[in-house]
């Protein structure tokens, strides 16, 4: 039985800046950012929006560009690590949106839950409901992978910010990937990233966390759980590199595969924090699956190589392109590679069907899962109504200080007026009872 993604749809933050402005402003070299990392554009959220925002719109999409009947969907499962509620998940907030749009009770029978394991939850969701669906073949599921990455400002990683989901319909008979049963794990417990709670005093609240509605209102002491991570982005890419070349070399053992596993896919779809972190942490794979072929003591020559050169554009940069112009969607960034890939095939008329992509999947902290589909015959018309890089050249430009202001929170009306969108309507500040329930509602 084939089980995988049938259909696929995104949405991510309506404003963005360039980043040759923040390039600028910051006083790096451009070019450092634009051919070193690959970014050129980096996606922000209006004051209206934050990550079940992201999450409800790419669902929403999904039911009405596919007409999914949401009583036969079994499970919304969502991945995550911008949570906004300890005990609530975003599945609930979903689930509720759904039946406030569509009707109340359509989702009684649903599963929903939110798994979180940095970048590579919704690839853990997507493994659950692969299994799932092996269990049970009628089955339908979605998948929501939905992210805001966030950034001290003048911070190394304030470029390689993003905010964004993905959701997919997962089930047997797939029109877009069949997924092979074998996936291959590496995990290892470590500190590269994440987003521990600290307690800190009120003078160290600085910037960003200076959110006037409830500073004044603190004592002291107090635990934050900040948006943005703790993070040594040099150590995080070496983990990266070791899960991934752990998980890719599990992966070809299982398999029992004999010569290069790369050789055999057409595109290899990554996690991309940003679009060139696949290029620049492949090189020792791409040297030890060779045989002996390529030297390994020297991975700069590697990767300047021409071999590598031409290995980079045929099989990576058609993932990359959407990442240069959205950012880091964290989960969501790998389904954004594929859906970029899909994307430059269908433009470039290719012919992908029976085709094997290859994916490396990575999640700070640190985990590790590769595996390997195989395109199907109707992925075509699948992705067709996806328009993804006409979506993408809609996104309005931010200025500067716009940007800071957003940043800081200090923006407090909406830079762009919402349109046929799910917005942040208000968080309750009154009643005890209620105290920080978030509400939603859709603008036709
Ligand atoms: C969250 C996760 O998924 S974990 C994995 C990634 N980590 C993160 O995303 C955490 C947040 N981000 C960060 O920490 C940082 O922004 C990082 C790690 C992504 C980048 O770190 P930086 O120190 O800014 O850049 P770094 O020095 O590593 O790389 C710059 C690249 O640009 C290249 N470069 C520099 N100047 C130029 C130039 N003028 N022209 C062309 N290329 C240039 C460098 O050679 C280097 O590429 P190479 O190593 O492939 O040769």
């Amino acid at each position: 039985m084939k089980i995988g993604i049938d259909a696929l749809a995104f949405n991510v933050a309506s404003l963005h800046l360039p980043i040759a402005v923040l390039a600028e402003k910051r006083n790096i070299d451009p070019e450092k950012l634009e051919k070193g990392l690959g970014l050129l554009k980096m996606t922000f959220p209006d004051v209206h929006q934050d990550s079940v925002v992201f999450a409800a719109n790419a669902l929403t999409k999904l039911v009405e560009e596919h007409r999914i009947d949401l009583t036969q969907i079994c499970r919304i499962y969502v991945g995550s690590e911008s949570g906004i509620d300890n005990s609530k998940p975003i599945a609930s907030y979903l689930s509720a949106l759904m039946e406030q749009k569509y009707g109340d009770g359509l989702l009684q029978n649903c599963d929903v839950v939110d798994f979180t394991f940095a970048c590579i939850g919704g690839v853990d969701a997507l493994q659950n409901c692969f299994d799932f669906v092996r269990l049970n073949p009628d089955a339908q599921t979605i998948v929501v992978t939905t992210d805001r990455a966030k950034y001290d400002l003048g911070s190394g990683g304030e470029y390689t910010q993003g905010a964004g989901a993905v959701a997919m319909l997962v089930k047997a008979n797939p029109r877009i990937i069949a997924f092979d049963t074998h996936w291959a794990t590496d995990t290892k417990g470590l500190f590269d990233f994440f987003k521990p709670y600290r307690t800190i005093s009120k003078t160290e609240i600085t910037g960003s966390d200076q959110n006037p509605e409830w500073l004044g209102q603190l004592e002291q002491q107090i635990e934050i759980h900040k948006d943005q991570p703790v993070f040594d982005g040099q150590y995080s890419n070496q983990c990266y590199m070791d899960r991934t070349r752990g998980a890719y070399f599990s992966l070809k053992k299982q398999l029992g595969f004999q010569g290069t596993l790369y050789d055999s896919w057409e595109n290899i779809i990554m996690h991309l924090p940003y679009a060139f972190q696949g290029r620049r942490m492949l090189s020792e794979i791409f040297a030890l699956d060779s045989d002996g072929k390529i030297d390994t003591s020297d991975l700069k020559s590697v990767a300047k190589s021409d071999a590598y050169q031409k290995f980079v554009a045929q099989k990576l940069a058609p993932a990359e392109k959407a990442s240069s112009l959205v950012g880091n969607l964290y989960t969501g960034s790998i389904f954004m590679a594929l859906l970029s890939a899909l994307s430059v095939a269908l433009e470039n008329q290719s012919v992908l069907e029976g085709k094997t992509f290859g994916f490396l999947a990575y999640g700070s902290g640190s985990k590790s899962k590769v595996f390997q589909g195989e395109v199907q015959t109707s992925w075509r018309e699948a992705i067709a109504p996806v328009n993804l890089f006409e979506t993408l050249a809609k996104s309005q430009e931010l200025n500067f200080e716009t940007y800071e202001k957003l940043h800081k929170k200090e923006q407090q009306t909406g830079v762009k007026n919402p349109k046929s969108e799910w917005v942040l309507d208000r968080i309750e500040n009154d009643n005890p009872v209620l105290m920080g329930a978030r509400y939603y509602k859709w603008i036709d």
